[in-house]
């Protein structure tokens, strides 16, 4: 379970009293998730989330921070940060920087429908288009670059024709521009496990601490490659239509964007081969959690490689 930092009952008393929010009724811990510790706080006004932040410091806090206040301010299925007495959203709980939020409705849809895919489609368009008036920016700290020379730090551990697909898929990205593309505020992680789906609707977007300013189609590609994949690297026709669909019916994308799509999706695809491939061969000491497997983003790009309709007609 990933509780990292203790809290009791008896912490939390002096720290809600910095809020609005009621009395203590009952703390929990959740047991998803890796990176941060979290809590699901039940007061006598009702259910709210604490996290405490066990990599971010409280100075990198402002960007997400402020981005998830922004995007529950334009009516975006989000978590709203909860502010204390002195209008704070970052607070400290046991030597920790924290973030209390409002609780979503829903739970994570491990085998999404179509309806699912178009409504999850259909406020990533949303999400984009509200962040266009948010001030934040955040280089995106895992961009090209990143996967180049992960990809460099890895290949010794792999075979010669996977390592060689690997070289040519990172060359590709390195010389394809994308410069001409919408770009904005990119969650860079919408996976199903980063969405609360209440029925067919969507409960609320989670995890914001890749989001960053990239192309909007990055995140499109990140979030279709997931959401329509099947178990074995396939891309579900029905599903990468319904999504699509979703997405183009709030915002339609321009002819660079469609131009680009094809090798922005495997661009998409390699920057979640790289990561697992980095987890898998070179574990962070201390890292509590199974590698996800690396081959199953091998065997999207190879689908991608494959195919001839991208699901733009
Ligand atoms: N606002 C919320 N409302 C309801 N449940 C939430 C909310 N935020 C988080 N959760 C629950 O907490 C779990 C863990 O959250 P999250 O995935 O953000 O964990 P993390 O450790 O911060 O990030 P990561 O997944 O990157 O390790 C989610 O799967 C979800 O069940
Ligand atoms: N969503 C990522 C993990 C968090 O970045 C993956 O499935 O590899």
């Amino acid at each position: 379970m990933s509780v990292f930092t203790t809290v009791t009952p008896d912490d939390l008393a002096p720290f809600l009293k910095r809020y609005c929010i009621g009395q203590l009724v009952e703390l929990k811990g959740i047991a998803a998730g890796v990176t941060n510790t979290n809590f699901f706080v039940t007061t006598t006004h009702g259910r709210y989330v604490l996290t405490l932040f066990e990599t971010l410091q409280a100075e990198e806090l402002p960007y997400y921070v402020n981005l998830l206040a922004h995007l529950a301010h334009h009516g975006i299925a989000s978590a709203a940060p909860i502010a204390n007495l002195d209008d704070q959203y970052v607070d400290t709980l046991n030597g920790k920087p924290t973030l209390l939020v409002t609780c979503l409705p829903g739970k994570v849809a491990e085998h999404p429908n179509t309806t699912q895919c178009a409504e999850v489609g259909e406020m990533l368009a949303q999400m984009h288009l509200a962040s266009r008036s948010y001030g934040g920016y955040m280089k995106n700290p895992r961009g090209v670059q990143w996967w180049a020379d992960t990809a460099a730090q890895v290949a010794p551990f792999m075979s010669a024709a996977d390592a060689d697909l690997l070289r040519a898929e990172v060359a590709l990205q390195q010389t394809t521009d994308y410069r001409a593309l919408p770009a904005g505020m990119v969650h860079a992680d919408l996976f199903r496990d980063n969405v609360l789906m209440d029925g067919d609707r969507v409960g609320g977007f989670i995890d914001f601490y890749y989001a960053c300013n990239d192309a909007w189609l990055y995140d499109v590609a990140i979030a279709l490659n997931d959401w329509c994949s099947t178990a074995d690297g396939d891309i579900d026709d029905a599903r990468a239509r319904a999504f699509l669909k979703g997405y183009t019916g709030v915002r339609e994308l321009d002819a660079a964007e469609k131009s680009a799509w094809p090798t922005m999706l495997r661009g998409a695809a390699l920057r979640f081969w790289t990561s697992r491939l980095l987890d898998f061969h070179k574990p962070a000491s201390g890292e509590m959690t199974f590698a996800k497997d690396p081959t199953h983003f091998q065997r999207v790009i190879e689908h991608h490689i494959r195919r001839q309709d991208f699901w733009l007609s």
